[in-house]
């Protein structure tokens, strides 16, 4: 008997009709072979190693493929902003991987400047469980940067079906989602190595969309957003440059670490499922993301594993600062990533701490997930170092 790859298909489901039926039976087929082909838990793995190699000019040309995806947009977002403004009751934000760590990233920043819910959805939580409640007052903004994966591609079938607006962000001229949307918002990056600048950059596109929509809508604040946003470039030029070193020591340090633990809260909770995601794909450690909050609820630290803070001043600093107290209860070792002058940190004597500029809490994480990437890349290089080392002995 053949599986049924998606419950959308199965005989008797009449939640999409014919035609979308044989789109996610054509993206399931090309996804799996995709996920086959992803690289091993050797430590010299060598498919690993180019992408972690193909990752650092990546990483460090984020600056420009975020100005390059806002210049590409400028007409395209007019429209989304446009159209948001006009009678949406509720925004779906739906991805998978770093694309809904991007979406949970934009959130606060959209919510802040539409006044309506912007809710960050999982892909397979959307297009099975929590379609029913959408209509034509719904948007539904994908995001994937491939634009083929089948639970994100399944979320816009059925958002489709339920007459919402439907708006695509992905990489891919000519992917399946940009090809299903009512518009597409196209970002302009490369993903050769591990998702680096095709994340910022669709968080960049987001956060403008936010702008774009709280101008439009003239919301208090929005002017001071549109001014922090745009110098927001030159600022992650700035933190890739002082971060860069800092991050390679802890790295050689933290390389046999027995799993990488990050920690965040608001729009960085992103960053720090951000890290987490770049330590799996960078290195064979283990490596997981907590909630500032959700720490405490379990012992969620071990001895000897380090801990991530990424915690610009806010509303989230005061259990961040209980988060790292307990860090070396723990045994565990403690780094922490905040805004330039926060002092709330000082009395835990962190084994580091990086200093980010300030910026509005709305917008940080496109400067916070630098920070997140910038560990995973350094692990995986540190990694490679020592396997290499430990096979010429
Ligand atoms: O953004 P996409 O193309 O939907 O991919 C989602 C996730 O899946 C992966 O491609 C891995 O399968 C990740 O790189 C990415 O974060």
């Amino acid at each position: 008997m053949v599986a049924v790859v998606s419950p959308l298909l199965a005989p008797g489901s009449d939640v999409l009709d014919e035609r979308q039926r044989g789109v996610v039976e054509r993206v399931s087929a090309a996804e799996r072979a995709h996920i086959l082909a992803l690289p091993s838990d050797d430590p010299l793995d060598a498919k690993r190693r180019a992408r972690v190699q193909a990752t650092g000019p990546e990483l460090f040309g984020q600056p420009e493929a975020v100005r390059a995806t806002l210049t590409r947009n400028d007409v395209a977002l007019e429209s989304v902003a446009t159209a948001l403004s006009d009678g949406i009751r509720r925004v779906l934000l739906v991805g998978a991987g770093d694309s809904l760590a991007v979406v949970t990233a934009a959130r606060y920043a959209l919510e802040s400047m539409l006044e309506v819910p912007c809710e960050p959805v999982q892909s397979l939580e959307f297009a099975y469980y929590q379609a029913g409640l959408i209509d034509a007052s719904t948007a539904v903004i994908t995001l994937s940067s491939s634009g083929e994966t089948t639970r994100t591609v399944e979320a816009l079938l059925v958002a489709q079906n339920r007459n919402a607006y439907t708006v695509a962000v992905t990489n891919t001229s000519g992917s399946t989602l940009e090809t299903e949307a009512d518009v597409a918002l196209l970002v302009e990056a490369t993903r050769v190595g591990w998702p680096t600048q095709s994340s910022t950059a669709a968080l960049a596109l987001l956060l403008e969309l936010a702008v774009r929509v709280g101008r439009r809508r003239g919301v208090a604040g929005a002017a001071a957003l549109r001014s922090a946003l745009d110098a927001l470039p030159d600022t992650m030029r700035t933190v890739l440059g002082r971060l860069d070193g800092p991050i390679a020591a802890i790295a050689a340090r933290e390389v046999t670490a027995p799993t990488v633990l990050f920690s965040g809260g608001g729009p960085n909770v992103a960053a720090a499922v951000v890290g987490a995601a770049k330590v799996k794909e960078c290195t064979p450690l283990r490596a997981t993301e907590i909630q500032v909050e959700e720490y405490h609820h379990y012992n969620s630290q071990k001895a000897e594993e380090p801990l991530f803070l990424l915690v610009p001043s806010g509303p989230s600093v005061p259990r961040a600062v209980d988060t790292g107290t307990d860090a070396h209860r723990w045994g565990g070792r403690l780094y922490v990533v905040t805004t330039e002058g926060e002092r709330a940190f000082d009395a835990l004597d962190p084994e580091a701490v990086l200093e980010i500029p300030a910026v509005p809490e709305s917008l940080s994480p496109l400067l916070y997930l630098l920070p997140a990437q910038l560990v995973g890349y350094h692990l995986g290089l540190a990694g490679f170092a020592a396997a290499e080392a430990a096979s010429d002995d």
